[in-house]
C-alpha cells in the first residue's frame, strides 16, 4: 500500500467546530494527521489552519473530497498540496547572485524541496552560455523602460510553460508593472535588503548609512504592485557600527539576505504561510 502524504492549507470565516470537523473527515477517510495548527484571528474573524497528514495513496481529487463537506459547511478555501509533488520554482536575478546561488545549494543539499525550472536574469551572468546556468536553463532577458512589457511577457510566458508555481526575485533589481504583479499574485516571492518598513525602494544601505542606523535587515515578501508592500514572510537584522560604510553594509547585508530568502522560501514549500490581507499567518515547524 502506498502512503500519500498531504498539506492542507485552510483559511474561512472563524466558526466552532472548524478543528473538529476536519480532524474527523480525514479520520473517517483513515487519515493519520502529523501536525495540525490553526491561529483565529479576532482582528478579521479569520481561521487559518495547517495540516499535515498522511495515508493510502489516493487522487488528489479523492483527498480533498475527503474534506467536501467541511469545505461546504464553512466556506472554506483550501490549498491541498501533496508530498510527492513539490512545487516547481523559477528563480529570477539581476547582476548580484548570492542569494540565487544560495538557494541553487540549499535545493541540492536537500534543504529546500523544490524543482527549480529555470533561471531568468535581466543580466549576463559568468558561466551562463549554452541556455545553461547551475545546470538549468538560463534566460537572459535584458530590459529597458521601453522593453519593459515586451519582456515581463517572456517571462510570464516562461513561467506558464514551464507550469511556474512560485517565482521567485532572488535579488532581481526591476520593480515588476502592476499587471505583472497581478499575473503573479500570491506566488511571488522578493527579498529586500532592509528591514522593513525602513528604507523601501533602490540602495537601501545607502540609505541606511546615511540614516545612522545601528541595525541593518532583510525582508522577504509576496510581491504586490506596491514596492516593497507586500505581506511578511520572513526578516532578520544584524548589528553595525559607525564605521561600517556601505559597502561594509553591503557585505554584512549578503548574509542575512541569504537566510531570510531561504526561511522564507522553506515556509512557503512547506506550506506553512498562510496570507491574511496584508499580513501573512506562520505556522513554524
Ligand atoms: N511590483 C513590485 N516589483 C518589485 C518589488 C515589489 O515589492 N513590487 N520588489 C523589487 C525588489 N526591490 C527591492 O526589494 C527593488 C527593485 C528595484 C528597485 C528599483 O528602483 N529599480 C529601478 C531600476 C534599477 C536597476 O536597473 O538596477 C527601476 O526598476 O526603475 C527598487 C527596489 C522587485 N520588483
Amino acid at each position: 500500500m502506498t502512503i500519500q502524504r498531504a498539506v492542507a492549507r485552510i483559511t474561512c470565516r472563524n466558526a466552532p467546530g472548524i478543528v473538529a470537523c476536519v480532524a474527523r473527515s480525514l479520520a473517517a477517510a483513515g487519515f493519520d494527521i502529523r501536525d495540525s495548527q490553526q491561529f483565529e484571528d479576532v482582528e478579521s474573524d479569520r481561521f487559518f489552519m495547517r495540516v499535515d497528514f498522511q495515508g493510502e495513496a489516493r487522487s488528489r481529487d479523492e483527498i480533498a473530497r475527503t474534506l467536501a463537506e467541511c469545505v461546504d459547511r464553512f466556506d472554506m478555501t483550501i490549498d491541498l498540496a501533496l508530498r510527492d509533488r513539490p512545487k516547481r520554482v523559477l528563480l529570477l536575478a539581476s547582476r548580484t547572485d548570492h542569494c540565487l546561488i544560495d538557494l541553487i545549494h540549499r535545493w541540492r543539499d536537500g534543504e529546500l524541496v523544490m524543482e527549480p525550472i529555470a533561471i531568468v536574469s535581466n543580466h549576463p551572468h559568468p558561466g551562463g552560455s549554452g541556455g545553461m546556468l547551475h545546470g538549468l536553463p538560463f534566460h537572459h532577458l535584458p530590459v529597458t523602460p521601453a522593453t519593459r512589457d515586451a519582456q515581463e511577457e517572456a517571462i510570464l510566458h516562461i513561467a506558464e510553460a514551464e507550469g511556474a508555481d512560485l517565482v521567485v526575485l532572488a535579488r532581481y533589481m526591476q520593480i515588476l508593472s502592476d499587471r505583472m504583479a497581478a499575473a503573479l499574485a500570491g506566488r511571488c516571492i522578493n527579498i529586500h535588503h532592509s528591514f522593513l518598513p525602513g528604507f523601501k525602494g533602490a540602495r537601501p544601505y545607502h540609505q541606511a548609512h546615511a540614516r545612522g542606523v545601528k541595525m541593518i535587515g532583510a525582508t522577504a515578501h509576496y510581491v504586490t504592485a506596491d514596492l516593497d508592500e507586500g505581506p511578511i514572510i520572513a526578516q532578520d537584522v544584524t548589528p553595525i557600527t559607525h564605521a561600517d560604510d556601505p559597502a561594509e553594509l553591503i557585505r554584512k547585508g549578503r548574509d542575512i539576505e541569504r537566510r531570510v530568502l531561504a526561511r522564507a522560501l522553506r515556509l512557503d514549500l512547506e506550506g506553512r504561510v498562510l496570507v491574511n490581507g496584508s499580513r501573512t499567518v506562520i505556522f513554524q515547524s
